[in-house]
């Protein structure tokens, strides 16, 4: 399907909402009309639930906080200037800034670099307390318990009020629709599933979480000015802890990371709890609770998943063929013109001066010194637990260190995070092939190349331009002819290469490689082998690779540092290193004879 067949579809869908919303006046009675307003609503904020919960795998409990700042900063204004025009203004106005305001602090708190998703949870969670009380102490000015009522509000009919709320609801669900399938609302899966592959290929996430978050809470803000409008009523309960979790609720039952399933679950089950709660005023509560628990048993995913892969799965069946996720993705090599060239000059790609890592009393790393030029491959061996990999972690990590400094391509990097190292030329694969399972590898490379090329906001490309190190990874590996594959199904060797192919993606001038040969076979062996000969001597890059594999660190390399109990017991030659006595009893006395039987010429 085209691009612009998709974003035609959802704007005749969002048309067809439009027109339900429309007639539902002329076909629902007084009652249904006035429940279904506030429900209207409510499925507004719970759709900013499915962004932070479904997209960006943040569980809140507090967007009702939102909800009530709009309420109220309406509710107080009207109440305490009288309405008018200019008051209506002034009260969207402290609407909208309040939102921001509170997000702002709460977003900086729950998110700031190296938080946990639990850390926000528990913030999310102490909000909707922290605002209940403090309605609840603010006297005449907010009502205290009893809130706001018998302000006056626009002159709007019930009908108006009706169509005020669908109109909103059909416009931040097709805007929600459209950003979250477009290039850059794939981001936000790729947070969810790999926080930490996104920061290790240059991206802020904590700024992205804010920025969302930022952007929910004034959709929260405006549907509760919308309520207080026509309720012309504001209460604490609208800010608490029971709304908020409600929201969370009807999100898991409707689908979280759906969107349509989340407004659908508000809509039919703020209804029926209206019904039901008229009806059976004592058993409503636990009927609902009870219909809750048997759905999540049930459907775990929620209910609107169970009504589209049904008919998704009879559809391939007939197809005898599963649907390809994601739209094709054609790739094109970048000219080297538009690649950053940038190398440290004269001086070395890497040095690593005095560099110590402490855990509490024990010492990983002591004291290391060393430097490489563009164009050299050094391996990095020793026994385990010598401190390989936590060296790794410190050169692209700023905040890893406890002493001394690394210098990338002339530049210090300071405390700086992943991201910021990423941005300064450091490439780093991880040990265990680390990826983005649900994505396709084409969606996995669009991730890598987010930093070079800004992704849109409401299309999907379908065209992808790589640097010329990632097409040779893709056309050696046979990973070009596998661009529409799920990365969870790829052998253990397609997801080494395809990590290796983001991380080169990145254009880093110093790439870190933990052990990339881990598990391959002996042909998928000789090909990294290859590739990495040809990244440094025909890329110029700076390779620092850890490898146990000591027949292949000898194919390949230049140079070899040998650690120790976090010292370097040797940098030199390859055969150096295998001449060395030195290095033969460090190995012997650890039980890796590899080096040592290897310079005797016996197979490692
Ligand atoms: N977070 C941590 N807290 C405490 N000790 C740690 C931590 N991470 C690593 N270590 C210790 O640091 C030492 C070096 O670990 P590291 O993983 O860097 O070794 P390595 O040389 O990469 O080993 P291997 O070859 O087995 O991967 C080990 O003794 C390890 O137990």
């Amino acid at each position: 399907m085209t691009e612009t067949r998709r974003l035609s579809l959802i704007g005749l869908a969002a048309l067809l909402a439009l027109v339900a919303v429309g007639a539902g006046p002329y076909v629902l009675d007084t009652y249904s009309v006035n429940v279904l307003t506030r429900s209207l609503l409510y499925a507004a904020v719970a759709l900013t639930v499915d962004l932070l919960w479904g997209y960006l795998g943040i569980l809140t409990f507090g967007q009702s906080v939102f909800f009530a700042i709009g309420a109220y900063a309406a509710g107080l204004v009207f109440t305490h200037l009288d309405f008018s025009t200019s008051t209506a203004f002034l009260a969207l106005g402290l609407a909208v800034f309040g939102a921001l305001f509170v997000a702002a602090v709460v977003g900086w708190l729950a998110f700031w670099h190296g938080a946990s998703a639990l850390y926000a949870s528990v913030i999310t969670l102490v909000l909707p307390i922290v605002a209940t009380q403090v309605l609840y102490s603010g006297g005449t000015f907010t009502g205290s318990s009893s809130g706001l009522s018998g302000f006056m509000s626009f002159d709007i009919s019930m009908e108006g009020w009706f169509w005020l709320a669908g109109g909103f609801l059909v416009a931040v669900t097709t805007l929600a629709f459209i950003v979250v399938n477009s290039d850059a609302g794939r981001l936000l899966v790729a947070v969810r599933e790999n926080e930490q592959r996104c920061k290790y290929l240059g991206l802020d996430t904590s700024r992205l979480k804010i920025l969302v978050y930022l952007a929910c809470a004034v959709i929260g803000a405006l549907a509760g000015y919308i309520y207080a409008g026509y309720a012309m009523v504001v209460a604490p309960e609208l800010a608490g802890f029971v709304f908020g979790t409600e929201l969370v609720i009807w999100t898991a039952l409707g689908g979280r990371g759906t969107l349509l399933g989340p407004v659908f679950g508000a809509l039919i089950v703020d209804y029926e709890s209206a019904q039901l709660s008229g009806d059976y005023p004592f058993v409503w509560q636990l009927i609902i609770g009870t219909v809750f628990v048997l759905v999540i048993v049930a459907f775990p995913r929620g209910l609107l998943p169970v009504f589209v892969d049904v008919p998704r799965r009879l559809i391939a069946m007939v197809r005898k063929r599963p649907a390809a996720p994601g739209v094709p993705v054609s790739l094109s090599t970048l000219d080297a013109s538009e690649t950053q060239g940038e190398g440290p000059g004269d001086g070395p790609a890497l040095a690593v001066e005095h560099v110590t890592k402490r855990f509490g009393s024990l010492t990983v790393l002591d004291g290391i010194d060393f430097s490489a030029r563009a164009g050299e491959l050094v391996s990095l061996v020793g026994p385990n637990g010598a401190g390989k990999t936590t060296l790794m972690r410190c050169i692209a990590d700023g905040a890893e260190r406890t002493a001394g400094t690394i210098i990338v391509n002339g530049q210090d990097i300071g405390r700086r995070p992943p991201e910021h190292c990423v941005a300064l030329g450091v490439g780093r694969k991880f040990q265990m092939a680390n990826v983005f399972d649900t994505l396709t590898v084409a969606q996995c490379l669009q991730i890598a190349r987010t930093r070079h090329a800004r992704p849109s906001l409401w299309r999907r490309a379908s065209g992808l331009a790589l640097p010329e190190a990632t097409m040779h990874v893709l056309a050696t590996t046979g990973l070009d002819r596998q661009l529409s594959t799920p990365a969870h199904l790829l052998s253990h060797g397609m997801k080494q290469a395809l990590e290796l192919s983001m991380v080169l993606a990145l254009e880093p001038r110093v790439l870190l490689l933990d052990e990339p040969t881990a598990g391959l076979t002996k042909t998928e062996r000789m090909q990294i082998g290859g590739i990495l000969t040809d990244l440094t001597t025909r890329q110029g890059l700076c390779i620092l690779l850890v490898e146990h594999d000591l027949d292949f660190v000898r194919e390949i390399s230049s140079r070899v540092i040998v650690l120790h109990q976090g010292r370097i017991v040797l940098d030199g030659s390859v055969e150096e290193v295998v001449q060395s006595e030195l290095v033969k009893q460090v190995y012997a006395g650890s039980g890796h004879a590899g080096i040592a039987h290897q310079a005797q010429g016996e197979p490692a």
